[in-house]
Order: C-alpha cells, then sequence, then structure tokens
C-alpha cells in the first residue's frame, strides 16, 4: 500500500474490521483478508500518479487485540462531540448500536474531514450525516449552521422529520428543552413564509431540494456564508439529474467554498466513484483530502433479500402481478411502474400507474391500502399519499421511481418490478427500500414481472450488482 496513504489516515482511529453481521460488544474474530476488503475500502487522493487510480483499501497490519475487536456503542463513538442531550434522544429512539458505516465513518466525520458516505441502502447513512451536524451547530446562535441537500421533496420531508425526531427532548428530562431549529426548504412549499421565516430568526439546520433553495439563494433571502456542514443525500441522482446538476455546482462552488465547511457526499451507489472522487477534488466540491468510505464494496446489495423473476406475456402481467401479491401476502408492498413515455403521452394511452391502480381498486381483495405516488402528482397528493403511508398498517403502493431514492419504510417487505428499471443502479435503489431493519434476520423479496426478451437486462442487472435472482414458475 502507498505509505503516503498510511500516513495521511494514520492520525485517525485506523478501523478494523469487526463484523458485518448484528454487532456484539465483545466479538473477537479474526477477519480474513478477503472479508476486509469485501466489507470495507478507504480511498483517498494521495495516488496522484494515475488519474483515477486511488489507492486500495487500508489495511492495519498491527497485532489484533481483545480491545480493538471491541465493538463500541454510538454513545462511545459520539461521547466527545455529540451533545449529551442528543445521545440521550438517540438511545430512546433506539439507536445504540452504530451500523457499519456508522462505525467506520463517524471518527473521520469527527475528525473534520470531507468524507464520501458510500454503503448500502438502508445502512444508516442519514443518522450518521445528522450525528455530525449535531456535533457542530449551536442551537443558542441564530443562524443557518448546517444544510442538507435533497433530490426530492419527499426525501426532504423525511430527512426532516429524522433530525426533528433527534432534536426532540428526551424522556426523563424536564424543564425547558432549547433544541435547534430545522427548516424543510422543499418544492411545492410556500416560499414566501419560509423568506419571512429566514429573515426573522434564521434556523440552525435547513434541509433543502436543490430548485427551492437555489431560488432563495439567487434572491439574496439568505447565503451560505454561516454554514459549517454541508450534506449532499443521493449525490449521484442529483448529479445525473439535467435539472438540478448545474444548481447543486453552484451551491458547492460559487454560493459557498469548500475551504470554509466540511462537505459530505451520500449515496449507496456512485457509479465510478475514483473519477467521482477526483473530480470532488478538481472542481474543489471538498477539500483534498476527502475521505471515501466504502462499506459492503463487493456487495452492493443488502444480503437479506431474496430476488425472483416471473417471465409473461405483457398482457398477462396484470393478473401475475395480482396472483403473486395475493398468495405473498405481503406487510407491506410497493409495485413500481416506469414513468410514462412521451410517445405514450402523445398516443392519449393512459399511464400505467392509472391502469395499475384503477385494475388493483377493482380486483385486489386483500386487506392492504392501495395508494400511489407519481411525480406527476400535485404536491398535496403526493403528501397525502406520504401521510397514508408513513401512519403505518399495511399498503400498496403503487410508484414510479420517484419512490424508489432514500424512502425509509421500515415495514416494507414486499417490492414488485413491474416494470424493470431502466439501469442496475434503479434496481438497487428500488430493491433498497425493503430491508431497513439494520439488526434485523427478517428477510425480503424482490419480483420483476418480465417479457421473455427482457431476461437477458436483468441478468445484466444481476452481473452488475452481484445477486442472483431464481425464476419462479407457475404452474
Ligand atoms: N444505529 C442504528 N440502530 C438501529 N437502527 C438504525 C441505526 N441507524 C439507522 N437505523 C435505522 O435504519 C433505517 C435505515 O436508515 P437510513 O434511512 O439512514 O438508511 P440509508 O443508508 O440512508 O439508506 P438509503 O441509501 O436507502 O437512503 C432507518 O429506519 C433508521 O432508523
Amino acid at each position: 500500500m502507498d505509505t503516503a496513504t498510511l500516513s495521511l489516515l494514520s492520525p485517525l482511529p485506523t478501523q478494523r474490521f469487526l463484523s458485518s453481521e448484528k454487532p456484539t460488544p465483545t466479538r473477537y474474530v479474526l477477519p480474513s483478508h478477503n472479508h476486509f476488503l469485501k466489507h470495507f475500502s478507504y480511498t483517498t487522493n494521495l495516488n496522484r500518479n494515475s488519474k483515477f487510480r486511488i489507492p486500495e483499501a487500508v489495511l492495519d497490519t498491527s497485532p489484533i487485540t481483545p480491545t480493538a475487536l471491541t465493538t463500541p456503542t454510538l454513545r462511545e463513538l459520539c461521547q466527545a462531540h455529540v451533545p449529551e442531550l442528543i445521545l440521550q434522544r438517540m438511545e430512546d429512539i433506539g439507536y445504540v448500536m452504530p451500523t457499519d458505516i456508522q462505525r467506520e465513518a463517524l471518527p473521520y466525520l469527527f475528525s473534520g474531514r470531507d468524507c464520501v458516505l458510500h454503503a448500502q441502502t438502508g445502512s444508516g447513512k442519514t443518522l450518521t450525516y445528522l450525528l455530525l451536524i449535531n456535533s457542530i451547530i449551536n442551537a443558542a446562535k441564530s443562524s443557518v449552521q448546517a444544510l442538507v441537500v435533497v433530490p426530492t421533496r419527499e426525501l426532504g420531508m423525511q430527512v426532516t422529520k429524522v433530525a426533528r425526531t433527534l432534536a426532540a427532548k428526551p424522556t426523563g428530562v424536564v424543564g425547558e428543552h432549547k433544541s435547534c431549529s430545522i427548516m424543510a426548504l422543499l418544492d411545492g412549499g410556500t416560499l414566501k413564509r419560509h423568506k419571512t421565516w429566514l429573515k426573522a430568526e434564521p434556523p440552525t439546520v435547513v434541509v433543502a431540494t436543490v430548485g427551492s433553495l437555489c431560488q432563495m439563494l439567487e434572491r439574496h433571502t439568505f447565503s451560505l456564508e454561516t454554514v459549517r456542514v454541508l450534506i449532499v443525500d443521493e449525490v449521484d441522482c442529483i448529479f445525473n439529474s439535467s435539472k438540478q446538476v448545474s444548481s447543486l455546482r453552484k451551491i458547492l462552488t460559487s454560493y459557498s467554498s469548500c475551504n470554509n465547511r466540511q462537505t459530505v457526499f451520500a449515496s449507496a451507489s456512485i457509479p465510478q466513484h475514483n473519477r467521482f472522487i477526483h473530480d470532488c477534488m478538481q472542481q474543489k466540491w471538498t477539500k483534498r483530502d476527502v475521505v471515501h468510505i466504502h462499506v459492503s464494496a463487493v456487495e452492493p446489495m443488502p444480503s437479506r433479500l431474496y430476488h425472483r423473476f416471473i417471465r409473461c406475456e405483457t398482457e398477462r402481467k396484470l393478473e401475475t402481478l395480482l396472483s403473486l401479491v395475493q398468495s405473498d401476502a405481503p406487510e407491506s408492498g410497493i409495485i413500481f411502474v416506469a414513468e410514462q413515455s412521451e410517445k405514450s403521452k402523445k398516443s392519449g394511452k393512459a399511464p400505467s400507474t392509472s391502469l395499475l391502480i384503477d385494475f388493483l381498486k377493482a380486483s385486489y381483495q386483500g386487506d392492504l391500502d392501495v395508494l400511489l405516488l407519481e411525480d406527476k402528482m400535485n404536491f398535496n397528493s403526493r403528501a397525502a399519499s406520504l401521510l397514508e403511508v408513513r401512519k403505518g398498517g399495511g399498503y400498496l403502493l403503487v410508484a414510479t421511481d420517484i419512490a424508489a431514492r432514500g424512502f425509509d419504510l421500515p415495514e416494507m417487505s414486499h417490492i414488485y418490478n413491474f416494470d424493470l428499471p431502466r439501469t442496475a443502479i434503479d434496481y438497487l435503489h428500488r430493491a433498497g427500500r425493503t430491508c431497513r431493519k439494520p439488526f434485523s434476520d427478517i428477510n425480503c423479496t424482490v419480483t420483476s414481472i418480465i417479457a421473455p426478451d427482457e431476461r437477458f437486462v436483468l441478468q445484466r442487472y444481476e452481473n452488475e450488482l452481484m445477486f442472483d435472482c431464481e425464476e419462479l414458475i407457475i404452474p
């Protein structure tokens, strides 16, 4: 390994592989080299000889001692950095042991390094960056100190909710509780009200969609001058969106400077990550010593997922879906449908989402509520669907890929790809809406209903994402 890499990382506690399974406080397992590589790889910017080659995993070769292998609790990891009330609240909610990404990333984050958090769906990246935010902000100061940028309104609502839950008063604490204020500045919101709020008493944390944020920045309603930590969640999704990418670039480089803030990017998928890290440094999205924390590098898909597919002719897809849902009896499920193509719109055809909703409402006889979530719904209807979903109780959500990113619905047991996703990454994120209880053993199922000639597409996704999909044959 590049010695420069070691010396760069050595001031920090070099992480040793502990376990990908549910962590227990004392676990004395000597991991194999391959096992280590499978789960953790760190990359930094120091290998400048090749264009995008970045040093591989950091291997700790010092003797293994029982102490080094004792899994720290979240409290132990955060104690010196995060206020006690937040730690108490974290434990109230049930966050006691860290997930892999939390254990690996928090020491780097607390050291002030810019980081790219690259870990499986449902691995707890949100709590990771919220703990960093809570270690930095001062709730007594009236200024925007932390900014979380998200690609969709729905994800913004979710992150805001988690941030507010974490900031709430812990049980048993009496008296007044001054927590930080968190503003959701999201597309479809009432920007006029936000403008007044930002001017009168700036919130400590802003969770924003790119569009609304840029609107506010362009109108000089507020500036990013006081922002000390900037998070971009689902970063690859925003960089991939032709509508959002140029605004994100401005947020990162024109409206603020990487030298005046700590920058964190998060996603379960960062295609060509070496290239991305290189760009982070070259484009000054981050400082030059950005750390890439890649957990489960060769296993991008959560291992508790069972993948299957069923071949059927297009005209039989609806009946096939219905019989699958009825025999699976999911706790809750999402049925993913492709967005309607321009060609189909022009020919006046009804979108698949409407056809599917009408069909299920007429034919499905189970207990689950049938709901719809798609981009072209107005914001109020989208919010209403989301509210129903979050109320608990079982539901079948018919959705486009708008529901594929970041949604955390822990009770979700089944995903159905009524239409195959366009890319392997879309498959990964759709599938990742299940298996969202980090320390649970429960398996979840992803089923793709494919036309016979789509088998090779699914096979490509299997190869790319390294999972196996079993064929389901209905007699
Ligand atoms: N330390 C923890 N202990 C128990 N549960 C946790 C812990 N950290 C996070 N969780 C739970 O894990 C679930 C997934 O977390 P989160 O939404 O942050 O995942 P993510 O990594 O952002 O996934 P995605 O890439 O799909 O957005 C949430 O329900 C969260 O409450």
